[in-house]
This record gives structure tokens, C-alpha cells and sequence, in this order.
């Protein structure tokens, strides 16, 4: 019997994407709650666990895997019956990574984290007009990605999907996706949000994310 338990919250992009796999896989987990707003992932216990005290951090049988591109990838290579989330072909799967490593390197961190960092943890109100640059400049490079396909790394959903519309979707907190100029992100994210798990697994955090930041009444340096 397989015993995993998740340690995350649901307005973290990263964690979503590993509910999101969770639940493509169906596999069942506890779900552990880490106030990061409270500082709990800074507790001796959690560093125990992941010394980086990043959410999400996946156990597996006394093992701590974290960063959600090695979880999700660990997760269908070790249980999925097939390799269609995550392709052994050696191409298929450089795509896919690319996509991992794009959102790892260009969507959390500069899109999300920046953001999240200055407003949420040091009470800044004004973000500069950078900031809001990087975000269309992912919407941008996202919509030429989409371009001729109808998932994120090709003509079928893989993990790439999960990592990308946790992020992609939560942009909506700092730049509202303008789907007259995205029509190609709009009908991606309408088709992930057909998926079952999806709205558990995404849809309610991508609310909670904005209705955080909301609250922060931040705006863009002109
Ligand atoms: N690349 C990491 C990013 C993880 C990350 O930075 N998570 C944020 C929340 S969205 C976090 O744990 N922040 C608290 C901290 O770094 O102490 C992943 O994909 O797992």
C-alpha cells in the first residue's frame, strides 16, 4: 500500500501541480497544511524534512522529494502505467522538460516569485514596471508554444500541462489574461479546466492566489 503525504497549501502554484499529478494518477495522500505566510516551513521539523523550506515537499516511505519538477516527474515514472504523462521517447521528453525547466526559470521565478517576495513578505505596494513586462512576456512566449498544438509540449497532456497552467493560470493575480490577444492560453486553460480533478486541484487555489493579492491593493510603477 502506497503511503504519501504532501506537505504544501493550495494558493502555491508548485503544489498544485503536484495535486494535480496526484490526481491525474490517481493516488490517494495526506495532505499536510504549511502555513508559509506563518513561517511554518522554517520550523527545525519541516527543515528536517527539505532543508531549501520549499512548499511542496512530497514523502514517500521515509523519503523527502521536493521541488514540484522532480516530484511530478518521480511520481509517473514510479507509479503511472504508462508513460504518457512523461514520454521515455527521448524527444517527446525534451520537450517536456523544457517546458519544466521554462516555468521553473522564467514563470515562477520571474513572474510569480519576484512579486510574491516583495509584496507578500516585505508589505510593498508598488512593483516595478518590470515585473509587469516579465509576466507579458510569458504570456507571450506561452501563446507561441501553444501555437499548432493542443497541450503544452505537444498533442497530448503530460506533466508539462500540470507544471505550466499552475503557474500560468495564477499570473491572473498580477496581469488578467487578455484572451483576445492569448486566444491560444485561453483555450488551453478551458480545456485543463474540463479535466475532473481539475478544479480541486487547481481551479480553487488560482481564487484563493488572487484573492490574496487582491487584498494587498498593490499596483505596477507606471
Ligand atoms: N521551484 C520550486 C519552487 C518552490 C517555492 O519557492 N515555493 C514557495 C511557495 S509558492 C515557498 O515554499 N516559499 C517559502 C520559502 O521559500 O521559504 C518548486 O517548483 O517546487
Amino acid at each position: 500500500m502506497v503511503k504519501l503525504t504532501l506537505y504544501g497549501l493550495d494558493p502555491s502554484p508548485p503544489v498544485r501541480a503536484v495535486k494535480l499529478t496526484l490526481a491525474a494518477l490517481n493516488l490517494t495522500y495526506e495532505y499536510v497544511n504549511v502555513d508559509i505566510v506563518a513561517r511554518a516551513q522554517l520550523s527545525p521539523e519541516y527543515l528536517e524534512k527539505n532543508p531549501q523550506h520549499t512548499v511542496p515537499t512530497l514523502e514517500d516511505d521515509g523519503h523527502y522529494i521536493w521541488d514540484s519538477h522532480a516530484i511530478i516527474a518521480y511520481l509517473v515514472s514510479k507509479y503511472a502505467d504508462s508513460d504518457a504523462l512523461y514520454p521515455k521517447d527521448p524527444l517527446k521528453r525534451a520537450v517536456v522538460d523544457q517546458r519544466l525547466h521554462f516555468e521553473s526559470g522564467v514563470v515562477f521565478a520571474n513572474g510569480i516569485r519576484s512579486i510574491s517576495k516583495s509584496v507578500l513578505f516585505q508589505g510593498q505596494t508598488k512593483v516595478p514596471k518590470e515585473r509587469y513586462d516579465a509576466i507579458i512576456e510569458i504570456y507571450d512566449f506561452v501563446e507561441t508554444f501553444l501555437k499548432g498544438q493542443d497541450y503544452i509540449a505537444g498533442n497530448q497532456l503530460t506533466i508539462a500541462d500540470f507544471s505550466l497552467v499552475s503557474s500560468v493560470a495564477s499570473l491572473e493575480a498580477f496581469v488578467a489574461l487578455d484572451t483576445t490577444k492569448y486566444p491560444r492560453i485561453g483555450a488551453w486553460i478551458k480545456k485543463l479546466e474540463q479535466l475532473p480533478y481539475y478544479e480541486e486541484a487547481n481551479g480553487k487555489g488560482v481564487r484563493q492566489l488572487v484573492a490574496i493579492f487582491k487584498k494587498t491593493n498593490f499596483t505596477f510603477e507606471a
